[in-house]
């Protein structure tokens, strides 16, 4: 059977109800996962399966809010987000209509979007409009940007959500699943977990290995008797900052394994094992750019 799997970014103002449409779409642990974890890498904001289509919603970070320096490489990064992937959806607030923040994402998507792929509008929180506003707004918007696809819903309430899900199943290209199933629930969770180790490492050793790091929580086991077996792998480029991470006699890593499993402990509200693991991935900054950064890992002929 013909399997699909793309990645699909949810544009839109502050406020837009991005949040609560990627929770309805995807399930309730996406919020924990925003909320906890606000990072330029990660990436994944959740997967879920309709039919035989994977949908991976990816994180626009801060894409209208450029009020500092750094932020506006965030509003780049975010923008790339965007326009790699191969659907865009974006929201708009049915009682604000065709606000100044709106123009000024239709106005730059055209160039954003070289690549054509489709983008769709939804326009959200429709439980808060009358019907004739909303055709009104659709038109108006419409005039100025032709989206492939109209969708009228509300995130909260869940009208309309189905079917923007059904036909973002159908955008997505023909492929293979970027995870396996049985591991989407649990997605989140991992990812979390991953951050907050990087993180720590990060702190540790951030002049020593700028973005050299990258952390994938490799199993993940809730057993029994309550506790947590988590096993993650920290790739390194070089088999020289493999040293780096260990430290001497494996007091950094075994430093950065204990303060990340408290912070993964406290996150989970119970005990946790974790083992860390140091390897060399030489090429994983040659891998096209938006797998890696996406915490993707390829096996040979999936790509
Ligand atoms: N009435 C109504 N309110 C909604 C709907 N969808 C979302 N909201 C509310 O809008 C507010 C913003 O929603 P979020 O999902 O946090 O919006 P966001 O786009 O993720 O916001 P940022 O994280 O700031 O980018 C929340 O108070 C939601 O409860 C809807 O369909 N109807």
């Amino acid at each position: 059977m013909t399997t699909r799997a793309g990645f699909v970014a949810l544009i839109g103002e502050p406020n837009a109800g991005k949040s609560t449409l990627l929770n309805r779409m995807v399930g309730a642990k996406v919020s924990i996962v925003t909320h906890k974890v606000q990072t330029t890498r990660t990436r994944i904001r959740g997967v879920c399966m309709e039919g035989q289509s994977q949908i991976v919603f990816v994180d626009t970070p801060g894409i209208f809010r450029p009020r500092r320096r750094l932020d506006r490489s965030m509003v780049k990064a975010a923008w790339g987000g965007a326009s790699d992937a191969d659907v865009i959806v974006l929201l708009i607030e049915a009682h604000r209509g065709l606000t100044e923040g709106v123009k000024l994402i239709l106005d730059r998507l055209a160039d954003e979007m070289p690549k054509g792929q489709p983008v769709a509008l939804a326009i959200n929180k429709i439980d808060r409009v009358k019907a004739e506003t909303l055709l009104a707004l659709a038109e108006e918007v419409n005039a100025a940007y032709p989206f492939k696809k109209t969708f009228m819903i509300s995130a909260e309430k869940g009208y309309g959500v189905a079917d923007l899900r059904e036909w973002l199943a159908g955008e997505v290209p023909e492929g293979h699943w970027f995870y396996p199933e049985d591991q989407i629930a649990d997605l989140p969770m991992r990812m979390i977990a991953a951050e907050m180790t990087r993180e720590k490492l990060t702190l540790r050793l951030h002049e020593e290995l700028p973005y050299q790091l990258t952390v994938e929580t490799e199993k993940w086991e809730d057993k029994p008797d309550g506790t947590t077996r988590i096993d993650q792998i920290v790739y390194v480029a070089r088999d020289g900052h493999k040293g780096i991470v260990l430290g001497n006699k494996g007091e950094t890593i075994k430093a950065i394994g204990q303060s990340a499993r408290a912070d993964i402990s406290e996150f989970l509200g119970r005990t946790v094992h974790l083992f860390l693991q140091v390897k060399v991935r030489p090429n994983w900054q040659d891998e096209p750019e938006r797998y890696s950064e996406m915490g993707l890992d390829f096996k040979d002929g999936d790509a």
